[in-house]
């Protein structure tokens, strides 16, 4: 049976329902497992004939044994991925010889998070069912996790979500998707400051432990490692489409908190032959300048057309540390607590080429985003989002050898930022219909400074929680 372990090294032996329901270490650390399962070729040869669904049941089950069993997850599997728009769930396009498109957005929120958070959601529902508990779910946001997380467990009789969002920062739609949803189990927290502050005062509620206790709290953002594990799962989609495992293929991931990467990293230590890992940020560019000198180092957050990625610390990138670490706990420590001092910590030369040998990094300003969503429309006729753009033109920078398909993931739907495309592009994207009147809907949000007693306090006073 997979056992977690925390990255700081102070946790270890859990099992996966009580990492399902802590979300983030009582260590401050993130829980990973303590060995990679492993699928061998003739596993992924057998992988190629299944169902999404039944995909997911495969590469998840080892991570959940104890709590859910095969049968378990496909049932769940089959009713979330039952409820995507396209009937490929995860739909690959070829935009050039080499280079292929991802399709993430054919969920209820119009982007990748609906992959694991609609999964989370049926997750979460029966093991509170099986433990009669009620959990708080307190969340950070820069626009997608958020809605996902709202629309997915808004009405849920066992579950509160407190969701904090930069004021200000996320697209219309993206608040809106949350805002517009009238649960009495939702709370969304527009915070003055930006969505590093806001998942700062996450993890500042999570080491408040009498305050995590009488909450109950549980996380969603991709600190929680089912969001990792459930991602992981169209790595092996896509790949296996294009030929694996007898054909390797690279993939170029729009970042800011790390987790879909990771995620990518994670199929990678499964035995999915991934070439390369190709990190693709916007002008918050802390891990692009990382695979350049070694150096992770916070700087402002700037404000950009692809919001969701408007992160300077990427809270995944504790759980890479620990594997170029060789699993030594301790450096990570040293290196968080540095980090928390200083803004910054160095790894040494050899885990930097390590890495690099199969990790790049690489950025696209503002100018060069808004021309890729120009370009992609006039040689293929795609209109993509801004988040879908930055991995395009950074993975036009990082191609691997001929003959090994690059594939991009597109994150959103273009209708989630329609301001931004249309003036890079000149084309309005529609929203799907059930949006339609989207933009009408009365809204419910609360204000709050970027201060821990008062945002502790909107969510008990607002849950009734004593
Ligand atoms: C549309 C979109 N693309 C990319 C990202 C970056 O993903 P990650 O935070 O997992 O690095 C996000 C935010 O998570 C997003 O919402
Ligand atoms: N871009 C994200 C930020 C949070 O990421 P998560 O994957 O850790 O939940 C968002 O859209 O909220």
């Amino acid at each position: 049976m997979t056992g977690y372990k925390s990255t700081r090294g102070g946790i270890d032996g859990r099992d996966f329902e009580s990492v399902l329901l802590a979300g983030l270490a009582e260590d401050g650390g993130l829980f990973v497992p303590a060995a990679w399962p492993r699928f061998s070729a003739a596993d992924l040869r057998r992988m190629r004939a299944m169902t999404y669904p039944e995909l997911a049941a495969e590469v998840l089950a080892p991570f959940t044994e104890g709590c859910f069993t095969r049968a378990d997850l496909l049932e769940m599997a089959s009713a979330v991925y039952g409820r995507f728009d396209h009937p490929a769930v995860a739909p690959l396009k070829q935009l050039d010889t080499d280079l292929w498109l991802l399709e993430l957005f054919h969920g209820p929120t119009l982007a990748f998070k609906d992959f694991a958070m609609q999964l989370l959601a049926e997750m979460f529902d029966r093991v509170l069912t099986r433990r009669g508990e009620t959990i708080t779910i307190v969340g950070a946001t820069s626009g997608d996790t958020g809605a996902a997380a709202v629309q997915a467990f808004a009405g849920k009789s066992q579950v509160r979500v407190a969701m904090l969002h930069p004021e200000g920062r996320i697209s219309p739609v993206q608040r809106r998707q949350m805002t517009t949803i009238l649960a009495d189990n939702v709370l969304n927290i527009a915070l003055a400051g930006t969505f590093d502050d806001c998942q700062d005062l996450v993890k500042a509620m999570f080491a408040d432990q009498p305050f995590r206790t009488r909450i109950n709290m549980s996380a969603v953002n991709s600190i929680n490692w089912a969001r990792i594990a459930a991602q992981s799962v169209y790595y092996f989609w896509a790949a296996l489409r294009l030929g694996a495992p007898d054909r390797p293929s690279a993939f170029c991931v729009p970042t800011g908190n790390f987790g879909n990467v990771y995620a990518g990293w994670a199929a990678r230590q499964m035995g999915l032959p991934i070439e390369q890992l190709t990190v693709a940020t916007n002008a918050n560019d802390i891990l692009a300048r990382f695979f350049e000198g070694g150096v992770y180092a916070k700087d402002g957050v700037v404000p950009t057309m692809s919001p969701s990625m408007d992160i300077q610390v990427a809270s995944n990138f504790e759980r890479l540390l620990l594997d170029l670490e060789g699993n030594d706990a301790g450096g990570v420590r040293r290196r968080m607590a540095s980090f928390a001092q200083s803004g910054e910590f160095e790894v040494d030369h050899g885990s930097l080429e390590r890495v690099s040998t199969f990790m790049k990094g690489g950025s696209a300003s503002e100018r060069a985003t808004a021309a890729m969503i120009a370009n992609t429309h006039e040689r293929t006729g795609e209109l993509v989002d801004p988040h879908t753009a930055v991995a395009l033109h950074v993975a036009e920078l990082h191609m691997p050898p001929k003959g090994v398909p690059m594939i991009s993931l597109s994150t959103a739907h273009p209708a989630k930022f329609p301001d931004a495309v249309a003036t890079a592009s000149g084309i309005h994207p529609a929203l799907p219909p059930r949006y339609a009147h989207l933009m009408d809907l009365p809204e419910s949000t609360v204000t709050a400074g970027n201060d821990l007693r008062e945002v502790e306090t909107l969510i008990t006073e607002r849950f009734s929680i004593s």
